[in-house]
């Protein structure tokens, strides 16, 4: 039996959302129940929200009126997705996902993409070690800032804006963050995404801050590039990038798209991190609540796997972080796989064999 002596207890909120989001939560969990018994070192104290879009068939309401008070002495935020083909898109987002994003100052959005050993990339050119890549995500403002409205309601002229926002505070603070992340990364590469020739204000401020706050890290190689052509960049040249920042709208496309080119958005995670820490972080997949796949019990977990990978490093249980990892990527290198991987497994066979490699190691490790 491990020794639970220093054992420390952190408290998480689980919100499995809608669609694919309670399988995927729940595939992790089970994973989490066998790193807490083996490592005998962490707790997780969780706190099961229903807050989905079921709640707001039932109740009218994604988000208690105390949400914030509920979420606020948390250590972490666990989340699956939110989105169901009976309400329209706009409406769960905003009531669930953004509030959380933009009230908790949750201003950046970490996406790392890589390779995984066994996993293929669509892309025939895309050899492993070309493909490791940190999308960091202004996660607070751009079109998702939530200015904007409609006019001449029905009327053949309706007019519906949607403006896109970029404060020099918030440009400033996501730049120092991506700046911290490249200068931790051995390339120490950094590039920055705009549109500054088409848009000529929000985006050109984005550039004159990236270029402030580039003198602060003279370590660190800076290289600018706009949105269109760093789609082609992505697909063709992957080794030349490294860490990336963009905004909330551009890194949303281009991080599914990272995703794709590793391989599939099944395996792809997102923590959205108040870096100081006023605020717990939130921690889940890149992808959504694929109601497509939903129900089959074939989504993949990994992605959702990976964010709480990401999770345990965020609350400081790096031996737990780097265990799943490994075990992650030896069933992937397995070929133990989801449909959209190429194999043939679901979603709970997949989960066994993370399980079950993890259990074998701890044997191996204590006989
Ligand atoms: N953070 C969140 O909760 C997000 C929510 N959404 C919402 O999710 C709903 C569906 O959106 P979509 O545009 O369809 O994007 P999506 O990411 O849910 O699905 C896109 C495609 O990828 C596949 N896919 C996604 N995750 C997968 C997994 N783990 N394993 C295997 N295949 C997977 C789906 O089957 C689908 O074909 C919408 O309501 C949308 O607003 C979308 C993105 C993020
Ligand atoms: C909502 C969404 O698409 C995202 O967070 O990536
Ligand atoms: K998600
Ligand atoms: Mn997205």
């Amino acid at each position: 039996m491990p020794i639970a002596t220093g054992s420390k207890t952190y408290k998480i909120a689980v919100i499995p959302g809608d669609g694919i989001g309670p399988e995927t939560v729940g595939a992790a969990l089970e994973v989490l129940e066998v790193l807490q018994r083996i490592l005998g070192t962490f707790k997780l104290d969780y706190e099961h929200l229903d807050w989905s879009s079921d709640r707001y068939f039932a109740q009218g309401k994604y988000l208690p009126d105390d949400w914030m008070e509920v979420l606020k002495p948390k250590d972490a935020i666990f989340f699956g997705a939110v989105g169901h083909p009976k309400v329209p898109d706009h409406i769960s987002l905003w009531e669930l996902l953004l509030p959380i994003r933009q009230r908790f100052q949750q201003y950046a959005n970490v996406r790392p993409s890589r390779m995984i050993k066994g996993v293929k990339s669509p892309l025939a050119n895309c050899k492993p070690e070309d493909l490791d890549w940190v999308i960091v995500r202004e996660n607070t403002e751009g079109e998702y800032a939530g200015q904007g409205g409609r006019t001449h309601i029905s009327q053949d002229w309706e007019i519906g804006t949607e403006l896109a926002i970029f404060s020099r505070y918030a440009i400033r603070r996501i730049f120092h963050f991506a700046f911290q992340v490249a200068e931790k990364r051995p390339r120490k590469l950094l590039t920055f995404v705009t549109k500054s020739n088409a848009q000529r204000s929000g985006m050109v401020l984005w550039d004159e801050v990236a270029y402030e706050v580039a003198k602060e890290y003279p370590h660190v190689t800076m290289d600018k590039m706009l949105v269109d052509a760093m789609t082609t960049r992505m697909v063709f040249k992957p080794a030349s990038l490294d860490t990336i920042v963009a905004t909330n709208l551009h890194a949303d496309i281009l991080s599914d798209l990272a995703a794709s080119i590793a391989g599939s958005i099944g395996i792809a995670p997102a923590s959205s991190i108040d870096p100081t820490r006023k605020y717990p972080s939130t921690f889940e997949s890149v992808h959504g609540s694929a109601p497509d796949i939903a129900g089959q019990g074939i989504a993949n977990p990994i992605a959702t796997m990976w964010a709480a990978v990401e999770m345990l490093e965020w609350i400081g249980e790096h031996d737990a972080a780097r265990i799943w990892m490994e075990a992650i990527e030896e069933v992937c290198a397995a070929g133990t796989t989801t449909p959209d991987l190429g194999g043939t497994e679901n979603t709970a066979g997949v989960t066994e064999a993370v399980k079950q490699i993890i259990e074998k190691r701890a044997t191996a490790k204590s006989s």
